[in-house]
């Protein structure tokens, strides 16, 4: 009766709440189960009609590590705002109101089937997935789950956690929709099998304890955002790993983005995230924020409206910089360097197109990919890795071993790049800029050493100009 002249006479909705108060814990079921949209009285009126799609119910408790999350307990209802990978951005709808993340596995869709809403319904994990899962803590002994059949499409498994092992039993539906382990011994539904098994669990000698409990996922990373919060206005470049744009975040801050490529292996590009948040110098481009939950992976920085150096020195406004400018472009590179030999860490890939420039003649130093943390004084690494071959100090180059000082042979060729006006170095022999990416052959160049014997000059250089 309550549901129908809810939905039928909505005009006199707050008779309706006054006749039958929806303050009460179940007063969101009208809107679950009746109709397609859904008066909640918690939330804000401008948006008190919720489509029934974004209602969720919390199955297990969940406490919040992080002030981005948010703590449910089991059965609470929840009106979902966004997925975002592993997590859904929430909003409680009754009780104290509270908004956060949640882990996507502990909340369920209540415009779905009546299972999906079930904590011991696990719809899509296969039987060695509900395997690892039953065995790992906090389930125990006795856990258990319901999930779709591999083999029989609409069917059921029923798994079960029996000390160290775990044992499947196959759930047959018959033509007339009943649901079985044993023949002749049907079910009108999930609930009553189940509830026959918890009884006489010596039928399938597994007793049936509780409800199998999902992994926790990571703790979100206080450097995700959601991808909604940037707009993409301009592109600037591109690079090995995708596109980088000018955009706004939160349509009023200037950033750039960079656009991982779908095709980018994690590994490839995750070392240059890494770094960029471990760093934090004004001579070093700066992290703002990533989107790695889903694709494309998003990397923002600040934005260097003049670009890489090596484009700048070809412009005509970098032309005409006067040696003092130069200088003043060389030292504020030296100060970057310095930071990253206190982090102890060698850049690997120093040159003008990796330094990037912003208003009044800012240079920070920018593309870390390559960077890596020294343990000893020395890191090696294998012939295969490709190398910026005319940047690259020749004990580097030809037996992969950097340090601080193959670092300040770099630094040597981006002092030629800026005092030349970004000519490029070793004019006409081989080992381009992207040598890095593509196979190259430092035995064709004929180096002398002398990085091995070079001390820090950034930081001699530096002293010497102050
Ligand atoms: N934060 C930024 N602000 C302004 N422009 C940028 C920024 N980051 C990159 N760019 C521009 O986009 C171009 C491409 O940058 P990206 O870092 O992807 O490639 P890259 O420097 O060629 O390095 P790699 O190919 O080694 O990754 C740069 O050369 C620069 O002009």
């Amino acid at each position: 009766m309550e549901q129908f002249v809810r939905k039928r006479l909505t005009f006199l909705t707050s008779f309706w709440n006054k006749l039958w108060p929806r303050s009460g814990p179940d007063s969101c079921s009208l809107g679950y189960f009746g109709s397609d949209s859904v008066s909640l009285h918690s939330e804000p009126s401008s948006v008190s009609f919720i489509p029934k799609s974004s209602l969720f119910i919390a199955l297990y408790a969940f406490t919040a590590r992080s002030a981005d999350e948010l703590s449910i307990s089991a059965g609470d209802k929840l009106r979902v705002l966004r997925e975002e990978g592993e997590y859904v951005l929430a909003r409680r709808l009754l009780g104290e109101p509270a908004m956060g993340y949640v882990p996507a596995a502990y909340v369920a869709n209540l415009s779905q089937g009546s299972s999906a809403h079930r904590p011991w319904y696990f719809s899509k994990i296969s039987r060695s997935e509900a395997e690892q899962l039953l065995l790992s803590p906090p389930n125990q002994h006795g856990s258990f789950l319901v999930r779709d059949s591999e083999s029989n499409k609409g069917e059921y498994s029923l798994s079960v956690r029996n000390h160290a092992k775990v044992s499947h039993f196959r759930i047959c539906k018959s033509p007339g929709g009943s649901l079985y382990i044993q023949k002749g011994h049907p079910f009108p539904d999930m609930e009553e099998l189940l509830a026959f098994y918890t009884e006489n669990w010596k039928v399938i000698q597994s007793p049936l304890l509780q409800p199998c409990s999902p992994t926790t996922p990571p703790e979100r990373d206080g450097w995700e955002r959601p991808r909604w919060e940037f707009t993409l206005r301009r592109k600037l470049g591109e690079g090995y790993f995708g596109e980088v744009w000018e955009g706004l975040w939160r349509n009023s801050v200037p950033v750039a983005i960079k656009i991982i490529k779908a095709d980018m292996k994690a590994e490839d590009f995750t070392k240059e995230i890494q770094n960029l948040k471990r760093l934090r110098h004004e001579k070093l481009i700066q992290l703002h924020a990533v989107c790695s939950l889903d694709e494309p992976v998003y990397i923002i920085t600040e934005l260097m409206r003049k670009g890489n150096l090596h484009s700048y020195l070809n412009s005509p406004e970098g032309k005409s910089l006067g040696t003092s400018h130069l200088l003043n472009i060389a030292c504020q590179v030296a100060d970057g360097m310095r930071y990253l030999e206190e982090k102890h860490i060698v850049h690997r890939d120093l040159a003008a197109r990796n330094i990037l420039v912003g208003e009044e003649l800012t240079c920070k130093i920018a593309d870390f990919g390559l960077a890596r943390l020294l343990k000893d004084d020395i890191y090696s690494t294998s012939s295969s890795t490709k190398i910026p071959v005319k940047w690259t100090a020749p004990e580097a180059a030809n037996y992969r071993t950097y340090s601080l000082k193959s670092d300040v042979w770099s630094y040597g060729i981006l002092l030629y790049e800026v005092f030349t006006y970004g000519q490029i170095p070793y004019e006409g022999r081989a080992g381009g800029p992207l040598q890095h990416r593509s196979v190259c052959t430092p035995s064709s160049f004929s180096f002398h050493s002398g990085a091995g014997n070079t001390s820090w000059v950034m930081r001699l250089f530096t002293l010497g100009i102050a």
